[in-house]
């Protein structure tokens, strides 16, 4: 018999209300316990004073009563509201352990939930996403995945596999027979359009995992140029140190955006030098660093130099940058279009004019680079190895070159997808998925 658990569901620390949550068989006798009564209707709130082990009241609160299998967890459930204080939390936790039940583990009720057949694995990450969900993009497609979008989208292709697959066994059956060709034909188109269609998913952009992660964007330039007075703008805070010293910033400074509902994860970097200074020629290393890992890139040129332009920052423009000349306001009339062929967004940090066109240009960027349509996405790495996997072994599919192979890969292929949703040996892979939830999920 599974331990009977309990968690705080709602945030920690005081608040009007807490719910905390029971579950296992071990819930009946608990709920009964503290509140004296009867168990109450289920799915039903029922005023209760909830009591310790001599009698004293803990608190006056609403209980909630979910038998199995009718629960999040498929198991008895026991909800209770009451005040959010320490001392209530004090006082009902030791009571909880005094009745035999142990604090739950983060993610232990969704895992028990899928255990018990309640959520596939993509419906309870999609849980996880929703609670973490900081921006409306976010949350659409946390709410996308757990409607069971990419659920059934992997099952659609786990099917089709599985279908393609008993084509096959029909053929290996035949045996010494002749093999009729059509068989083989109809599982060979049906595997060839399969792995179309999952490898126009393997996006190589990995737009859904980018917008349950966040957008990694940074800032380049020379010295001086302005950097960090555009990453203060942007983040409408004072975040990053500004000086007239070229050199002033070193480390890598991140600061979160929401752009337009997606989330971006902005870093101001050191100015492009070779420097003595061995500290500055880290910083150095660090902003390329950082550049080659950004998913965008704003190349920043100081405009009271110009036409000069820093070759080390020209050199780092290509498709997913943005061209950025700052200083607008020292500048004369004459304001490039276009710098090595990418449009030009003239601006002034410091006096803040030209910023919403930066923003606007921001978000058209980002929207045209990492939209992801009204079709379900992969939002996990994992996901993505599972598909590339069984498109890879989709790839060596050959009937030609011996059926029972073939079907070999077939399997490899349906039990790689199967593993997306939890429908095949997935053992290893739930200590991964449930411990990056938090406790009470
Ligand atoms: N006139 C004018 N000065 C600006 C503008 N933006 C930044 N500055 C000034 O340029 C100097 C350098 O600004 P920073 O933001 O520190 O430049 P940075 O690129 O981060 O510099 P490093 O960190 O040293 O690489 C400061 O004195 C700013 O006040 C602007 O739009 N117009
Ligand atoms: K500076
Ligand atoms: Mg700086």
């Amino acid at each position: 018999m599974a331990e009977t658990i309990y968690a705080l569901a709602s945030a920690a620390g005081r608040s009007g209300v807490a719910v905390w949550r029971l579950s296992g068989e071990g819930s009946a006798a608990a709920l009964t316990a503290l509140t004296g009564q009867l168990l109450p209707e289920p799915r039903k709130a029922v005023r209760a004073r909830l009591r310790d082990g001599i009698g004293e009241v803990i608190d006056d609160g609403l209980v909630l009563w979910f038998p199995a299998p009718h629960s999040f967890t498929g198991e008895d459930v026991a909800e209770l509201h009451l005040h959010g204080g320490r001392a209530v939390a004090a006082a009902l936790t030791a009571r909880l352990g005094e009745l035999g039940l142990r604090p739950a583990e983060p993610g232990e009720f969704s895992r028990r939930a899928f255990l018990n057949g309640k959520l596939d694995l993509t419906r309870a990450e999609a849980i996880a996403d929703l609670v973490d969900a900081e921006t409306s993009a976010q949350r659409r497609q946390a709410l996308r995945q757990l409607d069971g979008g990419l659920a059934g989208l992997v099952e659609t292709w786990r099917t089709g596999l599985i279908r393609a697959m008993a084509h096959l066994e029909a053929v290996i059956d035949f045996a010494d027979e002749d093999i009729p060709d059509t068989l083989l034909d109809q599982s060979v188109a049906e595997v060839r359009s399969l792995r179309a269609e999952m490898g126009g998913h393997l996006d190589e952009r990995r737009s859904g995992e980018r917008l349950r992660d966040g957008i990694h964007m940074a800032i380049l330039g020379a010295p001086n140029a302005g950097k960090s007075s555009l990453l203060n703008r942007l983040a409408g805070r004072d975040a990053a140190i500004v000086s007239s010293q070229a050199g002033t910033t070193r480390d890598v400074i991140e600061v979160h955006l929401d752009l337009a509902g997606w989330p971006v994860i902005l870093a101001d970097t050191a100015g492009l030098r070779d420097s003595h200074c061995e500290i500055e020629s880290e910083g150095v290393r660090r902003a390329e660093a950082r550049a080659a890992q950004a998913d965008l890139r704003l190349c920043v040129f100081d405009g009271a130099l110009y036409p000069n332009l820093d070759a080390a920052t020209r050199e780092m423009i290509d498709d997913a940058s943005l061209v950025v000349l700052n200083k607008r306001d020292l500048m004369g009339p004459d304001i490039p279009d276009t710098i090595m062929g990418r449009p030009v967004l003239a601006l002034s940090a410091k006096g803040g004019e030209g910023m919403d066109d930066l923003v606007a240009a921001l978000q058209a960027m980002v929207e045209s680079r990492f939209a992801v349509g009204a079709a379900p996405v992969l939002t996990r790495e994992r996901h993505r190895v599972a598909v590339a996997e069984a498109v890879l072994a989709l790839t060596r599919f050959d009937p030609g070159m011996g059926v029972e192979m073939a079907a070999e890969d077939l399997r490899l292929a349906a039990r790689s997808l199967g593993r997306i949703t939890g429908r095949v040996d997935v053992d290893e892979i739930l200590d991964v998925i449930f411990h990056e939830f938090c406790i009470g999920k």
